[in-house]
């Protein structure tokens, strides 16, 4: 049996390393064409005096992001959970938290939500956090001060991957923090000017705590969250509650937007869905077009 090792982060020949069973970390090389990603499960092989990775095993899911061009860009590979963070300042822009969304429920990825910053202010999120909460999701208000509001998460976390995703600034590396105090996620500083965080984090890559035998995977710290090419039939998979009505249009191939007789429709009509969501799924079909 050789030993199995995940990728904790990548360069352009080499990966680092961390053993499954001890977590101890090591380096090795791959053949380019191997394209190995941050969570990969990987099979390696000594040869000479370094490390080769020889085989990367069947992911069970990624998170994905779209590249410049619209493709589907593999950023984490074999992700049980997704931890969103938002926070009062910068302020969610708008949509970010339903294209996250698409995307876990696309990958079989757990979401946990979390707003943080609720010291700025308490109140702006009280609506927010109720629908979210009454679709089923694990939503926490966190305050990087008040540890015993982050601890809660913990339990979550146990045993688990968790990708941190969210804004540049909205508190990922402070949360982390209190949580993991093992990791050091590199932290970012907010440009007072525009309220937008500084790109600082530029390389995805998967730290392992040991307290929590938990890995936390850090994104890339960029302003803004696309999602690759997908069809209005996709991007309704990603809405929870749409799920009971798909099926039940009049035209197999509804896309929910302008067809007679769309269920989706009737139940936004009905405020079995909320107007906003139907909205924000409208505008996520809408911002396609970018890609074509
Ligand atoms: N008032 C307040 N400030 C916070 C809170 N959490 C984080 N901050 C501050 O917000 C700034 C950004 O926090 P970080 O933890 O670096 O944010 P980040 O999401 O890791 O940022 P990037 O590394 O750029 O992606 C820092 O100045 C933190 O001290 C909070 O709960 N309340
Ligand atoms: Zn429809």
């Amino acid at each position: 049996m050789t030993d199995l090792y995940r990728v904790s982060s990548t360069q352009k020949t080499t990966a680092t390393l961390i053993n499954c069973d001890d977590h101890s970390k090591i380096k090795a090389f791959f053949a380019r064409k191997m394209k190995p990603i941050c969570g990969d499960v990987v099979e390696i092989e000594a040869s000479k005096s370094a490390y080769v990775i020889k085989k990367i095993q069947k992911r069970f899911n990624s998170f994905c992001r779209a590249d410049n061009r619209g493709r589907k860009q593999h950023m984490a590979a074999n992700v049980d959970q997704i931890m969103i963070v938002m926070a009062v300042e910068p302020f969610p822009t708008r949509d970010i938290l339903n294209r996250y969304l698409v995307t876990a429920e696309h990958e079989d990825i757990e979401p946990i939500l979390i707003f943080n910053k609720s010291d700025i202010d308490s109140k702006v999120f009280i609506s927010i956090i109720n629908q979210y909460e009454q679709l089923g999701y694990n939503v926490f208000k966190t305050s990087k001060d008040e540890v015993a509001s982050i601890n809660d998460i913990k339990p979550l976390l146990k045993d688990k991957t968790t990708v941190i995703v969210g804004q540049s600034g909205v508190g990922k590396s402070s949360i982390t923090r209190v949580m993991m105090p093992s990791v050091v996620l590199k932290t970012g500083k907010l440009s007072d000017k525009t309220g937008k965080g500084a790109h600082t984090t530029s390389v995805t890559q998967m730290y392992y705590d040991e307290p929590l035998n938990a890995n936390i995977i850090d994104s890339p710290g960029v302003w803004e969250y696309g999602l690759w090419i997908m069809t209005p039939h996709e991007i309704a998979g990603g809405f929870r509650e749409f799920q009971d009505y798909l099926g039940q249009c009049k035209f197999s191939n509804c896309t929910h937007i302008h067809e007679p007789q769309c269920a989706i429709m009737q139940a936004v009509k009905d405020n079995k869905i909320r107007e906003n969501r139907y909205h924000s799924f409208l505008r996520i079909v809408d911002s396609m077009k970018y890609w074509a």
